[in-house]
């Protein structure tokens, strides 16, 4: 597994409003938006392309045009929807699929409430959507999903990344011959007791989209 932390001024500038308790969810939500585009930018630098040729008012001439299959591109709900715009922005003609996962905040164990993708995703590039790492249960029970289905190549786009939680990975997703990617905003300190990021954002489903519970 390849972790990519994003060291870039502008990343970390947006990323200190979307922490900081004050900001309300129009500007968070905004925020997200324009933070995976440049994640984006970054996490699709081996989106698999294939040559092409056009002709310009001047003259023929090679170029490269985006391979199929398509990529798919997979926003873990709810807070992962909130990352969807802003990646397909930078990738229009991307497919998108869904997996809604909730984190059961007693035992910490993620668990599958929804599920819309394409059966088979063999030779698929999967982008997976999801703000935080925490612990890393739900990240690894959504990149297990898609490589049961025959994904053979995972980058997973995060805003918040824990060292807990990329070691989980390392070690949950081992035995995967398949390449796994994770590019971050930021790797932070630690999980507090509760399993939340710190220094972290708090809760981003309930930033984006408000209190459920
Ligand atoms: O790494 P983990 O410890 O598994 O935690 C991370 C997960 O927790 C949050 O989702 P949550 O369960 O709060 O659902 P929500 O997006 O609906 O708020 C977050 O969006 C991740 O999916
Ligand atoms: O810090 C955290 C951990 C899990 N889920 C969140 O939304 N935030
Ligand atoms: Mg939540």
């Amino acid at each position: 597994m390849r972790t990519h932390v994003i060291d870039h001024p502008l990343v970390d500038h947006k990323l200190t409003t979307l922490r900081d308790e004050r900001t309300d969810s129009p500007t968070f939500r905004r925020l997200t938006d324009e933070l995976v585009t440049l994640l984006a930018y970054e996490a699709t630098r081996d989106v698999r392309v294939e040559a092409t040729s056009i002709t310009t008012p001047v003259s023929p001439t090679a170029g490269v045009k985006l391979a199929t299959p398509k990529p798919l591109v997979v926003p873990i709900l709810r807070a992962g929807l909130g990352m969807l715009d802003g990646m397909v922005r930078l990738l229009p003609t991307a497919e998108v699929g869904f997996l809604g996962m909730v984190r059961n905040e007693e035992t910490l164990e993620a668990s599958t409430y929804a599920e819309r993708l394409p059966d088979d995703l063999s030779g698929r590039q999967c982008y997976v959507l999801d703000p935080m790492l925490a612990t890393g249960g739900t990240l690894a029970a959504a990149i297990r999903f898609l490589t049961d289905r025959g994904a053979d190549h995972i980058t997973a786009i995060c805003l918040l990344a824990a060292p807990e939680g990329c070691a989980r990975l390392e070690q949950e997703l081992a035995d995967l011959d398949v390449p796994v990617t994770i590019v971050t905003a930021a790797m932070d300190e630690r999980l507090n007791d509760k399993g939340y990021i710190v220094p972290g954002l708090g809760d981003a489903g309930d930033r984006l989209y408000g209190v459920v519970h």
